[in-house]
């Protein structure tokens, strides 16, 4: 099985509701986000994915979020259990990419999403394996 990852990064602004500190208070981050891609053959460019590729889609799924207000937006909005949060966003932009790497390929999968709201803490989202 090969794997390979990318890093993208975007600002946006978020607060905890209910938070007990500072963070119930509205502060932006820049988010980094680091998508891993898992496939067993390489194309005839000896690739799994083309980087670009992979990049593009990432791009277009963050571009969505960039210098939002994370709490107005659809997934996020309410707070409680849908606070945007770094495990929230981890597993709304791998549920974004899931569908746009098995259409570009069958037989390729995320392996996760990880997301970096500062450079000492992120987040990952990540299916499990069905045992084998
Ligand atoms: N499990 C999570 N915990 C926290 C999250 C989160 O998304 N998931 N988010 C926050 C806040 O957004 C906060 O901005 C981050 O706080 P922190 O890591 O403490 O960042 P600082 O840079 O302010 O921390 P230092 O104390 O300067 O290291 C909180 N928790
Ligand atoms: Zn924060």
């Amino acid at each position: 099985m090969y794997e390979l990852s990318i890093r993208t990064r975007f600002a946006a602004a978020h607060c905890i509701e209910d938070y007990k500190g500072p963070c119930s208070r509205v502060h932006g981050h820049t988010w980094q986000i680091e998508a891993t891609v898992l496939g067993p053959q390489l194309n005839r460019l000896g690739m799994l994915i083309d980087f670009q590729d992979l990049k593009r889609i990432l791009k277009n799924i963050v571009h969505k979020l960039d210098h939002q207000n994370l709490n107005e937006l659809e997934p996020f909005k309410g707070g409680g259990e849908k606070s945007p949060t770094a495990e929230n966003l981890a597993r709304y932009i791998f549920e974004q990419l899931k569908p746009e790497i098995t259409a570009m390929q069958g037989d390729l999968r995320v392996g996760l999403v990880r997301v970096w709201e500062s450079p000492d803490a992120s987040a990952v989202y990540k299916e499990v394996q069905p045992l084998s």
